[in-house]
């Protein structure tokens, strides 16, 4: 079987033919950086990440863009609310500038600890302002908008079509509405253009053919999209909650434009879950990266723990989940390691697993069968060159495992700092409490003639 991906738009399992042969355009929806990303929106880059790793073994070049969303995304998907760049900069007292560039730094380097491949091509939102007036004026010219008090509208109405993309009940969602659409003529309408004065003194804007103001979030991807990757490509990507709205009115806006559903193939990641269900900014259980660094924990094993499930499933993420995946991720690093040095792959099983790649990115399969080949009869060499093979997708960097390399967090520093003096002043006691400590993070503390080493639990 040749490379089957789930498509959203068709609801099925599709052969990828790429529409330049060999070459593939792949645009994924990138952050918006008004804080730093949770290991939920990580999740979702992770998927990208093995898509693209996907692609590439299987002989496509891939050319991958990412926007990086600077100003436009409200707190609500009804366009009303805040930007939530400008709600950013009120929480941290820095400009919306600022947390721009500091939170795109900091999610760059959150990818690289994740081993994520950057995009050939990053895009902001606000370096495109004039491409997007440009799509605008077009679609207005075609008479697919109007305008109210606040902003300009894309008419939903003008689209039979409309909505598809997430089977919308248009005309339920338009009888049955609570919510308050203000002076939008449907439900579904969406803002193009918000006009500055009516959401207060704002830190970006610019001028226009209707007004001082901002994009709307989603034609900042259609512009940006049609830009890198021209007006039809290959697959376009984001999470599960884009399909109602954010790709819905992609899909929309390319449509008027172009004719066309922008994308060749729709693809979404699950949510990571946490107790409170979707991880989220906003909710309670906001863990980012860091979070997990600073408990000890290789990044590389969260990467593990994703790739144990499908990224069209939605993952639970606990303590548990984690601690087991990271015992998972350490055995296969140090079983790798010790297999010494690589001869020819098994032909076998490399077959078989381009078979749970092709059956819409089936990783956590292909990461049993990585277990299946480590624990089989085949010649050490023989398994290290084929794990090697595998990992050129599950980018866990198995080749460049070494015993030495135990990354202690500047927590579990401080801690082991804090029990040597506890221990140096025989104060007991407190030396116990601290090893229980390092123990929450996940590590044991070992008293040797050369001092305290540290081990995984
Ligand atoms: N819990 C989650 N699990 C997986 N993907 C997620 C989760 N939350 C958001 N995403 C995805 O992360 C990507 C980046 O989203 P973005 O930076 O706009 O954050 P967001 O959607 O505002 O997040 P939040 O809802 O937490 O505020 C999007 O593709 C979005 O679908
Ligand atoms: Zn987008």
């Amino acid at each position: 079987m040749a490379l089957h991906l789930y498509d959203t738009y068709t609801r099925s399992l599709r052969e990828l033919h790429a529409i330049e042969p060999g070459r593939i355009g792949l645009y994924a929806c990138g952050p918006t950086v008004y804080d730093y990303a949770h290991i939920g929106n990580l999740r979702n880059y992770l998927f990208v990440d093995l898509l693209r790793r996907t692609l590439e073994y299987s002989g496509l070049q891939v050319k991958h863009v990412m926007n990086i969303t600077d100003v436009g995304h409200l707190t609500s998907d009804q366009d009303t609310g805040d930007d939530k760049m400008e709600k950013g900069s009120l929480r941290t007292g820095k400009s919306a500038w600022e947390i721009a560039s500091e939170y795109t730094q900091a999610f760059k380097q959150d990818l690289a600890l994740l081993n994520i491949q950057e995009p050939a091509t990053w895009c902001r939102a606000t370096d495109h302002i004039a491409g997007q007036i440009e799509f605008i004026a077009d679609l207005e010219r075609m008479g697919y908008t109007y305008r109210t008090g606040d902003g300009v509208y894309f008419d939903t109405s003008r689209q039979a079509g409309y909505g598809y993309l997430a089977r919308l009940d248009r005309a339920g969602l338009q009888s049955g509405k609570r919510v308050d659409i203000g002076e939008k003529k449907q439900a579904t309408d969406f803002a193009l253009w918000k006009f500055s004065g009516t959401v207060g003194v704002r830190q970006m804007e610019w001028e226009s053919p209707w007004g001082v103001g901002f994009p709307g979030w989603h034609i900042e991807c259609s512009a940006m999209s049609a830009r890198h990757l021209g007006e039809y490509f290959d697959i376009h990507c984001g999470g599960e909650d884009h399909v109602p709205v954010h790709h819905s009115n992609e899909i929309a806006q390319s449509e008027a434009r172009y004719g066309t559903r922008a994308a060749n193939f729709w693809l979404h990641g699950a949510f990571l879950k946490s107790a409170g269900g979707k991880m989220s900014k906003s909710g309670g259980a906001f863990v980012r990266l860091q979070t997990l660094v600073d408990r000890g924990i290789d990044p590389l094993a969260y990467r593990y723990l994703c790739l144990t499930t499908h990224y069209r499933s939605q993952l639970n993420f606990s303590d548990d989940a984690l601690t087991s995946a990271a015992n998972g991720f350490d055995r296969m690093s140090v079983l790798v390691h010790r297999l010494g040095a690589p001869l020819e792959p098994d032909d076998g099983y490399l077959a078989r697993f381009q078979v749970e790649l092709n059956n819409d990115l089936n990783f956590p399969r292909a990461l049993a069968l990585a277990w299946e080949l480590l624990k089989s009869d085949l010649p050490d060499g023989v398994k290290k060159a084929t794990v090697l093979n595998f990992d050129e997708t599950f980018g866990l960097r198995l080749a460049f495992w070494q015993p030495a390399v135990v990354s202690i967090s500047p927590a579990l520093t401080e801690l082991m700092a804090q029990r040597e003096r506890a221990r140096n002043e025989r104060r007991w006691l407190d030396a116990d409490r601290l090893r229980r400590q390092a123990r929450e993070l996940g590590y044991e503390l070992d008293d040797t003639p050369q001092g305290q080493q540290t081990r995984r639990i």
